[in-house]
């Protein structure tokens, strides 16, 4: 703590000291437009409406001849490079002595000088300001704070002169001693919980990232990060706590800090809007925004802070305004989670709006007026959060339909597949079927005599040598019938050609009655022969049936178109146990060799070899 007093004048014997006496008296009556008088229990008393205040170009104090203005509300002239000069006055009505204190809530004033004038005209002088170190301040606090102590009806005049690069705004309140200690508590408790949850939300994201490995919320975290302390620059706990030995240094603070919530934010909305891909024109004026920033960052080290600020000002506002556009275009594409951020977007505005308005006394200051920036600011990391949060569920519900689609089209190509395969299975099974069918009736017609539907000579022939193996394996005898139908040209001749086909089949069924009886293989061997195979016969056997076909064919007349015919037949029945060295057509010349006989003998006869002919 270190205080300054302009040297005391009092005892001086120089012609100037009538001078001096004068303007003593006239600072001991003050003739400002508005004196704060402190009544016993005062408590505070906001210093907007009838202040005196000057602008002039240089620090040189104001002489007594100056015109001063009054000013209407708090005093704010944005950018403004003059000195300015405000005064009022202070009276203790109490019959206490008081314990004041001037506070300027506004931290960023570079130079702030308090003079506090005693009725006596002392002078003592308090310099402020975020340009000198901390330690040379009465109070270590982040607003610029004065104490004043008044004995009980004493008055004192307070002049004061501010000059800074950042914005002329001087919201000041006159407070209490112990009521500034009661609000001091209450605004800190309430921006430390503030800070808190917003400082503990980027912690959380920053927790998730270390998890998933998202950027979006590595970049959100660093975005509320930094945003809190920009926040916290401009409430003037970073020049008093943080950087409180560099404040010399602070204006290479805010740049920086600009360009870290701007690329954050920009890094952080990129992908939980989509843009890269749903937007890349968009997407690339974000980066070029992001460049700038840091680009303007690196440029206002090397220009006047005055130039600087305006410029950031500038950019704060183009960057905000890109960064809510982007969220505006997403949310009219029908992206659902913008519609958080467009959220967001809005409550930030509102909330710096009405900071505005209050700050330029456009509306009244009232608790909720003067924390609407901070309110916007925490619903707007609030909607961030949820933001990112329905960005993640949006991106893993899409994930999960697309696989839930695939794992549908899948399933459905694998019973379209499988119904295809039973298709194709069945059409096979079907196809196999009627192929083997049609093989069967290729087969069948193929050793079938189509006449007679009797087995033709070809199955016959292929028969004869299947069953001369197998009596040759088994020792068996091998018998064959050859019949012939006697004069069948007659029959032709007489009755007709389909006539004798009738007599053909009538005959045809008769052999196979009576060769089914002795399991024979019958066949129709030429036009009107005839032919059975027995396996493993006696000669007597063999004989029986020769007899039994003979008496069957012409026991009973054949009915033909046009009449009825008595049919009869020649038989020569060959028998053989066959060898290795005999051969199938031998037992079938034997058989016609014995036909022939038969037929010579007169027809109508068995003839068999080695027994006698049979009539
Ligand atoms: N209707 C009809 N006649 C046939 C068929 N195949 C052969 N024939 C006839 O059968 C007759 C056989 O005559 P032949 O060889 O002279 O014998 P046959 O008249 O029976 O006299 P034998 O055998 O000596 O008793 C011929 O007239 C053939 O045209 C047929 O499928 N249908």
């Amino acid at each position: 703590m270190q205080k300054r007093h302009y040297p005391n004048r009092k005892g001086q014997t120089s012609p100037g000291m009538w001078a001096m006496l004068l303007l003593t008296l006239l600072m001991a009556c003050p003739v400002y437009a508005l004196t704060v008088t402190t009544s016993e229990g005062f408590t505070s008393y906001t210093l907007n409406a009838g202040l005196e205040y000057r602008l002039q170009p240089d620090a040189q104090r104001p002489d007594s001849n100056a015109a001063w203005d009054v000013s209407r509300d708090t005093l704010t002239f944005g950018f403004n490079p003059s000195h300015l000069w405000i005064r009022f006055g202070v009276h203790n009505t109490s019959a206490l002595p008081q314990d004041l204190i001037l506070d300027i809530e506004y931290p960023l004033l570079d130079q702030v000088d308090v003079i506090v004038v005693s009725p006596t005209g002392d002078e003592r002088i308090h310099y402020l300001g975020d340009l000198r170190p901390i330690s040379e301040q009465e109070i270590e606090h982040p607003h610029l704070l004065t104490p004043i102590t008044l004995a009980p009806g004493e008055k004192n005049k307070i002049l004061i002169r501010v000059k800074t690069e950042a914005t002329l705004n001087i919201p000041m309140t006159l407070w209490s001693k112990s009521a500034f200690i009661g609000s001091t508590q209450h605004d800190t408790a309430y921006d430390l919980l503030m800070y808190g949850i917003l400082i503990g939300v980027a912690l959380y994201h920053l927790l998730l990232f270390v998890q998933l490995r998202e950027p979006a919320y590595f970049w959100y975290s660093v975005f509320l990060l930094s945003l809190v302390s920009v926040f916290a620059y401009f409430q003037g706990y970073i020049n008093a706590y943080v950087i409180s030995d560099i404040r010399d240094q602070s204006n290479h603070f805010l740049p920086w800090a600009y360009a870290l919530v701007a690329s954050s934010c920009i890094l952080y909305i990129q992908p939980t809007l989509d843009l890269p891909r749903s937007r890349p024109g968009y997407s690339r004026a974000l980066t070029i925004t992001m460049c700038a920033g840091i680009l303007l960052a690196v440029v206002s080290s090397f220009i006047a802070y005055s130039i600087a600020i305006k410029l950031l000002t500038v950019y704060a506002v183009g960057a905000a305004l890109i960064v809510i556009g982007a969220q505006a275009i997403r949310a009219i594409d029908r992206y659902e989670p913008a519609f958080y951020g467009v959220s967001a977007g809005a409550f930030l505005v509102a909330g710096m709006g009405i900071t505005v308005l209050e700050k330029t006394g456009q509306i009244t200051s009232t608790p909720l007026s003067r924390s609407a920036g901070d309110i916007g600011f925490t619903i707007m990391a609030i909607f961030y959060a949820l933001l990112l949060s329905q960005r993640m569920r949006w991106e893993q519900d899409r994930r999960h339909k697309a696989e839930q689609a695939v794992a549908l089209s899948n399933a459905e190509l694998l019973r379209t597949q499988k119904q295809l395969n039973q298709e194709l299975d069945s059409l096979v099974h079907a196809r196999t079927q009627e192929l083997e069918k049609a093989n069967e009736r290729l087969h069948h017609a193929s050793v079938t005599d189509p006449l007679t539907k009797l087995y033709n000579r070809r199955y016959f022939d292929d028969a004869l040598v299947t069953h001369h193996n197998s009596a040759i394996k088994f020792n068996e005898t091998l018998t064959v019938i050859l019949l012939d139908i006697d004069h069948f040209k007659r029959i032709n001749d007489t009755y007709g050609h389909p006539a004798g086909d009738v007599c053909l089949i009538t005959i045809a069924q008769r052999i196979k009655s009576v060769g089914e009886r002795y399991e024979a293989i019958c066949a129709r061997y030429g036009g009107e022969e005839f032919i059975l195979l027995l396996q493993n016969k006696s000669q007597s056997e063999a004989q029986h049936i020769a007899e039994d076909l003979l008496t069957t064919i012409k026991q009973s007349p054949v009915p033909i178109p046009g009449g009825e015919i008595t049919v009869t037949t020649s038989i020569g029945l060959a028998i053989m146990t066959p060898q290795r060295n005999t051969n199938p057509d031998d037992i079938l010349k034997s058989a016609d060799d014995l036909l022939y006989k038969a037929k010579d003998a007169g027809r109508d006869r068995i003839f068999s070899s080695p027994a006698a002919p049979v009539n």
